[in-house]
This record gives structure tokens, sequence and C-alpha cells, in this order.
């Protein structure tokens, strides 16, 4: 079982049974005491401090990670282990109990400051990480080189990898390289020749961490696992899609990444189209990545592609009028922002997919810094069914199963609230009178009859035990309508005669 409180944050430690686990699944691929080191290219700045420190972290502390594990932190800043610790501190969520464990994962960590242009900085890294392997009883180290940096970097600093800092044939060397991967095809395939000259495609790990997100990874059993929704996620029941990404803060210190890539290369074209074809997609032959690929690469080569008329940009800029502390400043009011940047901050596109599945329905892809809502709904506005497929059976199925069963509503006399009192009143009075007062009385009542059908026996769906809630009524009158009025007597001994008051035609 799930603790209660992970569902709301991924800082919350694993159950001791999942971290068991996942421990016995690894242990088959890894040998625990064998050297390995985790080096963070871009210590210094947002994604490592926000997402990489605080992600080792929580492995570590769930003993997720190899025993033998070293945190390298390589960037030009000139940081020291403390002062990088205290930028990702907080992001870690570190609980009391915790400290101890987080004073040994800060023990693991190490800081060297160098270039990404010179070998001078790696080769100190390779240093670094030949001591490691003195350390480890001369065993090899494996090792993983994540690049937090921005992607005008991701040449120069994937060359001096290879020239300086691979491994030598007994353990493995493995490159994780963030998007935006390239800023258009050229760049992209030039990118990807780059490195398919240096590692070879095994080594090469390229990451959008969208795709860990539990919202994201939900979609595909809650489209494939549902046997509601199955049926309906087409252009038959689903009239447009909206995806959007939201953030209520802005570009936050990272402007010198951000105005080279803009909001469609940042978030757009990777985190946002990954969803798309996530929402889009047939259903892939196999859980396994290359078949899932396959369809996702199969609605990319339905999509349009987009025109100009297609895709509006904007720039935040300062809202004197707001009292949230980051509207007062704009996007160009940040310092490593050119004064004429026009680099957009939002972005709303409409994307068409032509398949049979959606063909006619309008994907649009929402996104925005310093938009005030730090939400990425994904939105379905349903439109009415052009075909019903669910049986009327089924759909009362459901009803029932969600605590709605079909009952008759209790009939309450449409009175005045004068009358309703008086009745109470005469009700609660004459509650203790027995068989021979009440023989003393005559019975009557009104009836009415329609002349034209009926009224039908009228049903209800409502949850069991609110018989009497007034939500769950039927208001009935004795006047009116297209019908026969009659009225008639008992009393405990005799019957009196139908007498017809009123006959409405
Ligand atoms: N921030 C996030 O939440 C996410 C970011 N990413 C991706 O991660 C990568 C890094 O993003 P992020 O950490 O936000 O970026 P930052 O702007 O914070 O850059 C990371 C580090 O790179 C160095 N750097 C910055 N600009 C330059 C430059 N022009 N030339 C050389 N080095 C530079 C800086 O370190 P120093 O000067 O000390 O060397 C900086 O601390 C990007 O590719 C981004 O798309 C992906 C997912 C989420
Ligand atoms: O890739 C990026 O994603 C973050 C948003 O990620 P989240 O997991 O915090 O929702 C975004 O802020 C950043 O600009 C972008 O580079």
């Amino acid at each position: 079982m799930m603790n209660d409180y992970r569902r709301h944050s991924v800082s919350a430690p694993l159950s001791k049974d999942l971290v068991e686990c996942l421990r016995e699944s690894m242990q088959r691929d890894l040998k625990f005491e064998t050297p390995y080191v985790f080096v963070v290219f871009g210590a210094s700045g947002d994604l490592a401090k926000k997402k990489i420190y605080p992600t080792l972290w929580w492995l570590f502390r769930d003993n997720l990670l190899p025993l033998n594990i070293k945190f390298v932190g390589y960037a030009r800043s000139d940081l020291t282990v403390p002062r990088l610790r205290e930028a990702f501190e907080k992001y870690c969520k570190v609980r009391d109990s915790e400290k101890p464990a987080f004073e040994e994962f800060i023990k693991k960590c190490t800081y060297i400051q160098g270039k990404y242009d010179t070998s001078e900085g790696f080769q100190r890294l390779q240093s670094h990480i030949d001591s490691i392997q003195k350390e480890s009883n001369n065993q090899a180290v494996n090792r993983l080189y994540y690049l937090a940096l921005p992607p005008s970097v991701f040449n120069v600093v994937s060359t001096e990898l290879k020239n300086n800092c691979m491994d030598h044939g007994d353990s493995w060397t493995r490159v994780i390289i963030e998007k935006p991967f390239g800023h258009d095809l050229k760049s992209s395939c030039e990118l990807s020749n780059h490195l398919a000259k240096l590692f070879k495609e095994d080594q090469i790990y390229r990451i959008d961490h969208y795709l860990g997100k539990e919202m994201v990874q939900n979609l595909m059993v809650m489209r494939f696992g549902n046997r509601i929704l199955a049926p309906s996620w087409n252009r038959d029941h689903i009239a447009s899609v909206m995806i959007s990404f939201k953030e209520d803060f802005g570009t936050g210190g990272r402007a010198g990444y951000f105005d080279t890539a803009g909001i469609i290369r940042d978030v757009m074209q990777n985190h946002l189209m990954q969803i798309l074809t996530l929402v889009a997609m047939e259903k892939p032959a196999s859980l396994n990545a290359e078949d899932i690929r396959d369809e996702k690469v199969k609605v990319l080569k339905a999509t349009k592609v987009v025109e100009l008329k297609d895709i509006v940009v904007g720039q935040y800029v300062a809202n004197a009028e707001c009292n949230h502390p980051e509207a007062s400043q704009g996007y160009k009011d940040d310092k490593s922002v050119p004064a004429d940047s026009n680099t957009p901050t939002y972005a709303l596109a409409v994307l068409h997919i032509n398949n049979e599945r959606w063909e006619g329905v309008p994907f649009f892809l929402r996104c925005g810094k310093e938009t005030l809502k730090h939400t990425s709904p994904l939105e379905d506005p349903a439109k009415p069914p052009r075909t019903l497929i669910e049986t009327s059976r089924t759909i009362r199925r459901r009803l029932t199963e969600n605590g709605l069963h079909g009952r008759r509503p209790v009939k309450k006399p449409l009175i005045s609230e004068k009358n309703r009192k008086a009745r109470v009143a005469w009700a609660k009075a004459h509650v203790n009178w027995g068989r021979r007062e009440w023989a003393n009385h005559v019975w009557s009542d009104e009836s009415k009859f329609n002349l034209f059908g009926t009224d039908g026996i009228k049903g209800v769906r409502r949850p069991v035990g609110s018989r009497f809630d007034p939500k769950y009524q039927c208001p009935t009158v004795k006047h009116g309508g297209g019908s026969c009025m009659v009225w008639g007597c008992f009393s405990d001994t005799s019957m009196g005669p139908l007498i017809i008051m009123h006959l409405f035609i």
C-alpha cells in the first residue's frame, strides 16, 4: 500500500516493502560494492538544485543507490560543497528524522570548478575519478555524466568527456543529455551525429523528465486500461484537447539559458509534445519502449505542419496592479535578458492530427512562464457524442456501482408552508388517538387521472438512505392539466360514491 502522504509528495519515503522489492530487482543488475560516480555538469544551475540533487538524495535515503557511489558537481562557478548544499537543501525536503542520513549523503558530494570548453577541468575530473578507484580497492569506476547544462555547451562538454573522462574498458560510461536536443531539425541532426561519433547509442540517454511524472505515466493506464474511457477516446466524443503548462514564476535567474531557447523549445516541443503523443497514440503492441516510440512517431507523422497562423506567442511584462511578488518583474527586467529580446515566454499553438481517430479535433498546446497558476492540467472538453456506444444497461450498471440506485421518488403534496405547519400540528395533537376515535371519522381524498396518456412512473437515481431528501422527492398536484379530478371517501364501516369534480380537456 502506498503511504497516504506519498501521494502528495515525491519526497516522502517509499514503504519498506517496496524499497526491498526494488533493491532485490536491482541487485540482479548491480554489484553494490562496485564504485560509481555521478557527475552533475552545471551543478550551480536551476535543474541541478531543484531536481537532480534532490532526486539523488531521495534515492540515497531510500537505499536505492549502489553503496559505493559518489556525487561530483562540476561548473564554472566558484563554489564549495557547503554552498552547493545551501542551494539544493531546501528542495530536498529533509525531515528531522532523516538529518543524519542527509549528512551521510553530503559526505559523498564533492565539487570541481572548471570550464566547459577546455580540457584542464576535465583532466582534474578524471584524476578525481582515479582517486575514487584507488579508494575502492582499484575497482574500475562506472561513470554517469549528467549534462544539466544549456544546449550551447553540449558539443564541447561531450567532446571533452570523450577526450578525457572515459572508462578504460573495464567499466561503463553513460551520458545523459537534457532537452532541448537542438533548436531545429538541422541542429538536432548535427547533435545526434556529433554524439554518435563519440559514444555508442546505448551510452547515450536523452531525457525528458516529464515522462517520469506520475500524471504522465498514468496516461497510458487511464487510456488503455479504462473500459469506460477507451471507447470514447476519439473524435466522436472529444471536441478538442487542451494540454496546458502554466508556471506562476518567471525565468528566475535562468534567463541566460532561457533567452536562447524560448518557451517553445523549452517546454512545448518536448514536454507538451510528449504528452500529446501519449494522449493521441493508438495502443502499442506492448509496453516495450520501441513499441511505444513507434506509436508516438505515427502520431507525429500524421500531424499537420504547424504554420504561423496556428500559433500565438507573447512575453510577460510587469503588472503593477497585481500583488503577486513576482508580478512586479517583467521578463526584460531580468538583467541577463537583452533589452531587445523578443524571446517568447508564452505560446499557444493548435495542432491537427489527420487520422481516423482525431480528424477534425484541434489539439491546443499552451505554455507560459509567469502565468500565475502552476498547473499543467490536461483538459478534454467532452462534446455530445455523435454516436452512443454504451447501452442503457451499461449506464444503469455504472450508476448503481457509483451508489446511485433506481428508486421511485417519495410523493410530497405541494402545499403551502402555512398548511404544512397546520397539518403537522394536527398530526401531533392526535398522535395518541386509537381505533375508537378514528372510527368516528370519514376519510376523503381527491385524485387526478390524466385523460390522455399517464404521468407515467417516475424514477430517480439516488444514494441509499436518501428517500426523504427533498432533492429526490417528486412534487404532486391535485389540480390542473388535461385530466379528470375525482373525489371519494370512506369510513371504518363503508365507502362513499366516486364524485367527478372537474374534467379538463
Ligand atoms: N530548470 C529546470 O527545471 C529544467 C531544466 N532542464 C534543462 O536542463 C538544462 C539546464 O537547465 P537549467 O539548470 O535550468 O539552466 P541554468 O541556466 O541554470 O544553467 C545551468 C548551469 O549552466 C551554466 N551556464 C549557464 N549559461 C551558460 C552559458 N551560456 N554557457 C555556459 N554555461 C552556462 C551555469 O553554470 P556555471 O556558470 O556555474 O558554469 C548554470 O548554473 C537545459 O538544457 C534545460 O532545458 C530540463 C528540465 C527541467
Ligand atoms: O524542462 C523544464 O521544465 C521545468 C518545469 O518542470 P516541472 O517538473 O518543475 O514542472 C520548467 O520550469 C523549465 O523552464 C524547463 O526547462
